[in-house]
């Protein structure tokens, strides 16, 4: 196999990979991933013990035990472009050589257990406050997947197309389940539900503050698109390029989402963190 040349995997003065600064031994198969770095102490106080502690940037890792299984629990920032890079460098270490610089041999190749807990803002005035929701499928408002060959059943692309066509948007954005197995494993007894990742938290999830939007009625809008009994019920800015990326790399991706705001009854969650732990222990105890 091609030896990758040292500007494209880049490896830290100590070994460790660019951005996330981890060894390959610094990691479980089993992760988590938050976007704020606070979080990852509030996943892992929850461990026996901590053997890894390791930041850089946002990008914040813990791993240790919980009730004797290891698990590492990262911090990704906000948005799909640094999905892009924790992805990436997740399955770098642990399938490429870091040595030889090559890709590991596809018998050899590790599938990676990745699950998301996020905040997120519900788009359904049945889906409260405090919720804790699993997505089934994301659609991607971004860009990352017009630099990648994703592969989207037919079913998918036709969603993300009617989509294109009810918002008016110049561009096709692109629709991706995440893990079946994943889902009924850690989301049972969750709202299962289906999710835009958006570009952004003001306009682009129909918020506004000073600036006028250019799409009219953005949630009404997105509240009133069905295709095939498909509706989405949420807003974020990752899980779509988590999902994607992971199909791509072959990896099995879920992305568990704490309501902390209702679009539609215009309510914030007084104890957003309480919600977020309930959440934390549901899928320690699952994963
Ligand atoms: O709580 P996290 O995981 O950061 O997720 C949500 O919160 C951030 C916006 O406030 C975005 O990253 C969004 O996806
Ligand atoms: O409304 C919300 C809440 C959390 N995160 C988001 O991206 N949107």
């Amino acid at each position: 196999m091609a030896r990758i040349p040292e500007s494209e995997l880049i490896l830290n003065p100590d070994g460790s990979i660019y951005h996330l600064n981890l060894l390959p031994e610094m990691i479980s198969d089993t992760i988590i991933t938050v976007g704020d770095q606070d979080r990852v102490a509030r996943v892992s106080r929850h461990f026996d013990s901590v053997e890894v502690q390791v930041a850089k940037r946002e990008f914040v890792t813990h791993t240790g035990y919980y009730k004797g299984k290891r698990i590492s629990v990262v911090s990704t920032g906000i948005g799909t472009d640094n999905i892009d890079i924790v992805l990436n460098e997740l399955d770098a270490l642990v399938n490429i050589d870091f040595v030889s610089r090559e890709p590991v041999e596809a018998e050899d190749r590790i599938s990676l257990k990745i699950v998301r807990i996020g905040t997120s803002g519900s788009l359904r005035e049945e889906i409260p406050l405090g919720s804790h929701l699993a997505t089934e499928y994301s659609m991607g408002l971004d860009t990352l997947m017009q630099f990648y060959p994703l592969m989207e059943t037919g079913f998918e692309t036709e969603i993300a197309v009617q989509l294109q066509l009810a918002l008016g948007i110049g561009f096709l954005p692109y629709c991706v389940k995440g893990s079946d197995l994943l889902r009924e494993q850690v989301g049972k007894d969750m709202i299962i539900g289906n999710t835009f990742t958006c570009p952004g938290f003001y306009a682009p999830q129909g918020r506004l503050l000073r600036l006028q939007p250019k799409l009219e009625d953005v949630i009404g809008k997105m509240q009133a698109f069905e295709y095939d009994g498909v509706r989405f019920t949420n807003f974020e800015m990752e899980t779509a390029g988590i999902y994607s990326l992971g199909r791509l790399l072959g990896h099995e991706v879920l992305s568990v989402n704490a309501i902390v705001a209702n679009r539609i009854t215009h309510q914030f969650a007084e104890n957003p963190d309480q919600i977020i732990d309930d959440m934390i222990v549901k899928v320690l105890d699952r994963v």
